[in-house]
């Protein structure tokens, strides 16, 4: 019989999405990390047959604004669940007019304007440099991109996502630097999410659904909560949608390089490690942190 508090799949919602339709509940799990609580409790059931935690990014509610995410307890959590993917669901603005509201795009490049948050699991005696330049699973960006254009929604895959620290809105003069810098779309939460979810070895992908064009655009209006919140309701209608059809193909997903990025990734010498480093890592690096046999 499957474990009900173990899931390999698990759903990040974004901005509207606090819970999942058609979602059969198995368990509600209350987990405390050494980062914290996460955003909230987070959910495991099935979805299609599939099993799958969802946690809602910003809490039942819409209470904890980007800057205030407690990134490193959702994706400690999450691992401890025996998560493998994430599927992160995502609003964002667009900075090209071909990227137009209520459209799907599943960026494949970052660039990082976030200044005050937590971004590594490795610090206070243990240093680690994981590979990120690919910073999203391509298996799981192709899954989701397909199951979109499967669904008839007008669907882009690649594109450069810049996450801003917010919580405003950009200045008309950031939005068209951004735009000159090739940023496709912008969002406030894909990192330090992605970063981390890198580092626990675990494939990370984003469906960003266009709500706005910022404040660039000569045409619209500048961007409001209004205006997310007119085409969220939409946006969330389809990832719902989305989100049931492409389950078994994640499923059935096999092994990917995201799930070994700490091989080779760990400088410290392991004999140096503290205990306290140790357990606390442990969940995220596993035998990454062990000794290795003729050290
Ligand atoms: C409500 S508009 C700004 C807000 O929406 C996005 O959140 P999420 O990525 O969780 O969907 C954006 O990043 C901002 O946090
Ligand atoms: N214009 C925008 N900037 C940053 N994050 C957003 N999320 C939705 N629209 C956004």
């Amino acid at each position: 019989m499957p474990n009900q508090l173990q899931a390999e799949i698990a759903i990040i919602g974004g901005s509207g999405l606090y819970e999942i339709q058609g979602f059969a509940e198995t368990a509600v799990v209350d987990i405390d990390t050494p980062y914290g609580k996460p955003s909230d409790v987070i959910t495991v059931g099935e979805l299609f047959d599939v099993p799958v935690a969802f946690l809602p990014r910003h809490g039942r509610g819409h209470r904890i604004n980007p800057s205030e995410l407690p990134f490193r307890a959702n994706i400690y959590a999450l691992k401890t669940l025996g998560v493998k993917r994430i599927v992160s669901v995502s609003a964002v603005g667009s900075l090209q007019a071909d990227y137009e509201p209520q459209h799907m795009v599943v960026p494949d490049q970052l660039i990082d304007r976030t200044r005050r948050r937590d971004s590594t699991f490795f610090e206070d005696g243990v240093v680690a440099h994981v590979s990120f330049a690919d910073p999203f699973c391509p298996g799981v960006s192709t899954v989701i991109a397909d199951g979109a254009a499967g669904q008839g929604i007008p669907t882009h895959q690649g594109a450069t996502l810049v996450v801003m620290e917010g919580p405003a809105f950009s200045t008309r003069a950031e939005s068209n630097m951004y735009r000159a810098w090739g940023g496709d779309i912008i969002g406030m939460t894909t990192l330090p999410e992605a970063k981390l979810a890198r580092e626990a070895e675990m494939c990370y992908a984003v469906m960003a659904w266009v709500t706005d064009y910022d404040c660039w655009h000569p045409d619209h209006d500048d961007v409001t909560v209004e205006m997310v919140v007119d085409n969220l309701v939409a946006n969330v209608a389809n990832s719902r949608i989305i989100l049931r059809h492409i389950m078994p193909e994640l499923a059935a997903l096999g092994p990917c390089d995201c799930q070994t990025a700490l091989t080779n990734a760990i400088i410290t010498d392991r004999r140096r490690i503290s205990e306290a480093a140790y357990r606390r890592l442990h969940p995220i690096a596993g035998t990454h942190l062990d000794v290795p046999m003729n050290a």
